[in-house]
């Protein structure tokens, strides 16, 4: 059920007794309540089924090994690696992975150019793989399914598995290839005009390529998707199956437990009563947080960034629609100067959050110190002032009616965008690869990560627009960008999307050997932007969560796969 903005004035709340009047967004309460707190106390009962996963693992490795041994059947082998991943084990099989695809590489590769003489699934899929794994493969392999006028074949038409591999690999493309731009309006455009012809199946199996491109989607979600519709699959491999699905629920457990402890943790700290205007979500920023690594190692990870997005939610809601500018002025300077000692300084009501954020990094710090990392807190500290200064910017514009321009907006929203600080925390739950070198190389603001920003600011705007509009907010890129150029509200869409595809060019490309930081580091990044792409496909799902991001949740961390 949609919630609609109401009057943006309202009267004084418990918090202060004088005549402030301040703005409200009614936004709806929690879903979740206290529901995952039953989990912390579940045992785990994991033993007997860890068992069954190492043999299983073991079982997969070895056709994995066996395959490239004999290495005469690229198909096969690049479907069972596409199963693994979809099916959400890559992690398991990251060595055994690599070097299959190493070796096809060397077998079907020349000079950046796939030599498989194949049809346009198979050449699509490996094209993606070898992608996928960093290698800079050229697209030019697909000229060969362009007619003489240089159009794509309409032969391939009927071809519906071969189209959807080639618009899968369309999500990866990189500036200046022009054959994937058309790549992607020939398969996108055709795949949704053929879907009344073809079987309910194949037309559903359509249907969810077109609206969860792989690439964007984040793997949980793949996976629980790709496990039901792996089994209905009669050519199946049953080994590969039922790993998926205990280590699905074993990892399904594990989430549930840390999302019980945060809730917890979130309840203990009363923060709902103590700000009844900002949003309730911890569940969701879990489900954000478990999207950037869901992989067991990075419990810490997640919990650091759940707490810290928990705060700075708070925070954005404050800023955007509680605060006065002078109350405003008051946390901004308490923020930069992060000494306990301004609480004394503050309304009564910022003084909790104030308090919170200060203990959260303290904790931050100790989990640091216990790694021999202390110094990569004090960048989750410098990213965390830059955002409260830059949600002061927007308050400011706000207050005094200023519409930026669009350069103006977005250097201050990308760091809004909240995606600078989230990277930096991402590489607090990494463990020893985040080095003092990568937090510095952050510093520097790469074009990955910035790319990532820009696409955090531009796709929240254009899902959020309207409804912020009508409570009062700061004028978003759609209106800056109507402002200065004096163009329709359409055109600004426009163009503000087309500047969103081309930030995804930046990101793929970003990712292609020679990198720049450890790949499991760059994964972050594109995980994180993955979570935009599925946070707002349809609406704001982070503030409206009630429908898409509930189903989501539902589907990844509370319904089981049926053994
Ligand atoms: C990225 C995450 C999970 C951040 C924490 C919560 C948050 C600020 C969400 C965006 O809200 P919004 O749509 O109100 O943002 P803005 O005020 O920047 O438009």
């Amino acid at each position: 059920m949609p919630v609609s903005a109401t009057s943006s004035l309202v009267a004084p709340t418990p918090h202060d007794n004088s005549n402030i009047f301040r703005r409200s967004a009614n936004f709806h309460p929690t879903i979740w309540g206290d529901h995952f707190i039953q989990y912390v106390s579940e045992p785990m009962e994991i033993d007997e089924i860890m068992k069954q996963i190492v043999m299983l693992k073991e079982k997969v490795s070895k056709m994995l090994v066996l395959m490239n041994e004999s290495a005469t059947r690229p198909l096969e082998e690049a479907n069972l690696i596409d199963s693994i991943q979809r099916l959400g084990l890559y992690h398991h099989f990251e060595h055994e992975i690599g070097e299959v695809l190493q070796h096809i590489h060397n077998s079907y590769v020349e000079n950046g150019a796939i030599t498989l003489n194949e049809d346009l699934h198979c050449v699509a899929l490996v094209f993606r793989l070898l992608r996928q794994q960093g290698y800079h493969i050229l697209p030019d392999v697909f000229k060969k399914f362009k007619n003489e006028q240089g159009n794509f074949n309409e032969t391939l038409f009927g071809d519906v598995e071969g189209m959807i591999s080639l618009f899968e690999v369309t999500h990866m493309r990189i500036h200046g290839e022009d054959i994937l731009d058309e790549a992607f309006v020939f398969t996108s455009s055709h795949l949704e005009m053929m879907t009344p012809q073809l079987s309910l199946s194949l037309a559903a199996k359509v249907n969810h390529s077109l609206k969860w491109p792989l690439f964007k989607n984040l793997p949980r979600l793949v996976a629980r998707y790709y496990i039901s519709t792996y089994e209905e699959d009669p050519s199946h491999d049953a080994t590969l199956l039922l790993l998926a699905k205990l280590d699905f629920n074993l990892l399904q457990k594990q989430h549930k437990k840390e999302a019980g402890e945060l809730s917890k943790w979130w309840k203990d700290l009363d923060l709902e009563t103590k700000f009844p205007f900002a949003r309730n979500r911890i569940i969701e920023l879990y489900f954000w947080s478990m999207g950037v690594y869901f992989e067991p190692q990075y419990s810490l990870g997640r919990r650091i960034m759940t707490k810290v997005l928990s705060l700075v939610s708070i925070i954005d809601d404050t800023y955007d629609v509680y605060g006065t500018i002078e109350e405003l002025q008051l946390f901004t300077d308490a923020i930069e100067r992060w000494d306990i000692k301004c609480m004394d300084f503050l309304p009564e009501y910022m003084k909790c959050v104030y308090n919170s954020l200060l203990d959260l990094y303290e904790e931050i710090e100790q989990e640091m110190a216990k790694e021999g990392r202390t110094l990569s807190a004090i960048y989750v500290k410098n990213e965390l002032i830059r955002l409260v200064q830059s949600y002061f910017t927007e308050a400011k514009w706000f207050n005094s009616k200023y519409i930026p321009t669009v350069e103006e907006y977005v250097a201050n929203g990308i760091v809004t965008s909240v995606n600078y600080l989230l990277t930096a925390i991402s590489f607090i739950g990494m463990g020893s690869i985040a080095t003092q070198e990568t937090f510095r190389w952050l510093t520097n603001r790469p074009k990955i990560v910035s790319a990532s920003c820009i696409i955090g600011r531009l796709v929240n705007d254009l899902l959020s627009n309207e409804f912020e509009q009508k409570r009062g907010h700061v004028a978003s890129a759609i209106e800056c960008y109507m402002k200065q150029y004096g163009v329709s509200r359409e055109d600004a869409i426009n163009e503000i999307s087309r500047q969103v595809t081309n930030a995804w060019k930046d990101i793929n490309e970003n990712l292609l050997h020679p990198i720049q930081v450890p790949k499991p580091l760059l994964i972050r990044v594109l995980n994180l932007t993955r979570a935009i792409d599925v946070m707002y496909k349809e609406e704001d799902g982070y503030t409206h969560s009630l429908r898409l991001t509930k189903n989501y949740i539902q589907s990844i961390m509370l319904n089981p796969c049926q053994i």
